[in-house]
């Protein structure tokens, strides 16, 4: 695996390295020690999965609260994704940088985000399916929000004429700017 650092710290893209043959191919999508290695989560308490019916479909930008923080590592198992990271701690030296990255059943991709981090995606595909470990166990009164069309983070999603949102997600209010 790669682990490609992005502008957020602690945020990286993992790459598999797949071996291929005839038959198709085999990749490693995680190791223990190379996560521990590189000072990341290696504790995972729930896993989930996203599927998503259409295409536009757009998820986020969500975190959970302090103390019940979630690390999580995010891959596409069917379809593609436009998956997006930012950083909306109005304390925090980044505050409004977001990086976004492609994940999609054939890239094979994962995304690392740690704990405090916002985090969604718009798919580009109908049928596409996020699968999350997460590091905590999720707390419902702890989950907390952005605005994925928020001023104060700007995120360039992909163009779509219909976007798929639940009403919770469009009624976060603004970031300070
Ligand atoms: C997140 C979560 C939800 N749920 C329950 C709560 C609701 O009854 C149902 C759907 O939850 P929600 O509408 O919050 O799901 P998403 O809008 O996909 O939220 C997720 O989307 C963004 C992109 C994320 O990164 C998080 O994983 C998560 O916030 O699943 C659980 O039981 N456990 C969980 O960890």
């Amino acid at each position: 695996m790669l682990f490609l650092p992005t502008e957020l710290p602690g945020v990286f893209v993992i790459e598999p390295e797949p071996t291929g043959d005839d038959r198709g191919l085999f990749a490693r999508t995680y190791c223990a020690e190379e996560f521990a290695r590189r000072g990341l989560c290696t504790q995972w308490a729930q896993c989930n999965v996203s599927f998503n019916t259409r295409a536009g479909t757009l998820r986020g930008m969500h975190w959970q609260a302090a103390p019940h923080e979630e690390v999580k590592l995010v891959r596409c198992t069917a379809g593609a994704a436009l998956d997006v990271v930012a950083d909306a701690r109005p304390d925090s030296p980044t505050y409004r940088k977001w990086v976004a990255v492609e994940l999609t059943a054939a890239n094979r991709r994962a995304v690392y985000i740690p704990g405090g981090y916002a985090h969604g995606f718009q798919t580009f595909a109908d049928g596409t399916e996020l699968f999350y470990q997460m590091s905590a166990f999720y707390v419902p009164g702890a989950a907390r929000g952005a605005r994925w069309d928020d001023p104060a983070l700007g995120i360039a999603w992909p163009p779509c004429d219909r976007r798929v949102i639940a009403p919770r997600d469009l009624s976060f209010p603004d970031l300070p700017t």
